[in-house]
């Protein structure tokens, strides 16, 4: 990472800004009818607007904020999946993680030879992957389901594959969105347990989520999401007091959550 940013920075996000264009006419019959009544065929709307911070090597980060807040998004820019229309997003070092259930994988083929696809995708040799593929399957745990194709599995399932994959790449930095949204109760302990021992490792972490239990468990530091723009950015526990995420407002699935956070 080229100067002035900081010698020990993994994650620098430097007045970056995302806008997609809502179309406001999906067939083209309605665009043309639009068009020739002049009317506006699609608006633009910025997912994230002037988002500044820098992550230090080692540092776990959690993301919060309401639904549509830009928290995926930035998991986008940061990943590369996409560039940011203004500003800059650099990394330092190999990027692993879990950003969205199921991308990268082929669904007509099984998660045997996803496993295998993934893990090439996400930057791991055959040998490695080889190496790696019973320690993978095992955290899976998805039974006699890895010669079915992936097209057929449940959403936890698929998570559940592509969390244990991700975890087995050798990374810098871990982004994990979600993961304990889809998984079943013993699956999301052992993920927390995992991403303890990512974030113990001195790897970065950085993780969305809207569990103020895991988030606690998990990380020094949280990043709030405010219509695309930072609201808050420093120690945990001011974090969430600034979002009220108090014990009064959680539903069952969050208070879940956190026992689960304060499990581990
Ligand atoms: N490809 C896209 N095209 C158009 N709009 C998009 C696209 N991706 C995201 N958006 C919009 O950008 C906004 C931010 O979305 P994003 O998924 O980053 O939010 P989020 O904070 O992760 O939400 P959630 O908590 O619901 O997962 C939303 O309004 C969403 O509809």
């Amino acid at each position: 990472m080229p100067p002035p940013y900081p010698h020990n920075a993994s994650i620098v996000v430097d007045h970056a800004s995302k806008e997609f264009k809502l179309r406001h006419h999906r067939t083209m019959k309605q665009m043309t009818v639009a068009m020739m009544r002049r009317q506006v065929l699609s608006t633009s709307f910025r997912a994230l607007d002037d988002v500044s911070f820098t992550v230090r090597q080692g540092e776990s980060v959690g993301i919060m904020g309401l639904n549509g807040s830009g928290k995926s998004t930035l998991l986008k820019l940061i990943n590369g999946i996409m560039r940011p229309d203004r500003g800059e997003v650099l990394t330092r070092g190999r990027i692993a993680g879990l950003i969205a259930t199921g991308t990268g994988f082929h669904s007509q083929l099984s998660g045997r030879d996803n496993i295998y696809l993934n893990a090439a995708v996400l930057g791991m040799s055959e040998a490695e992957t080889k190496r790696k593929f019973d320690s993978i399957t095992e955290f899976a745990d998805i039974g006699q389901h890895l010669d079915s194709q992936v097209g057929h599995y449940s959403s936890g399932m698929t998570a559940r594959l592509g969390f244990a994959i991700a975890i087995h790449v050798d990374s810098d930095i871990f982004l994990a969105d979600e993961v304990l949204a889809v998984g079943d109760k013993p699956f999301k302990k052992k993920c927390m347990e995992k991403m303890q021992e990512i974030r113990d490792s001195g790897r970065t972490l950085f993780y969305v989520s809207h569990s103020a239990g895991s988030v606690r468990k998990m990380c020094d530091r949280v990043i709030v999401l405010e219509s695309g723009r930072v609201g808050y950015d420093g120690p945990v526990d001011e974090g969430i007091r600034y979002l009220h995420y108090d014990e009064a407002n959680e539903t069952d699935e969050e208070l879940a959550d956190d026992a689960i956070g304060a499990d581990i």
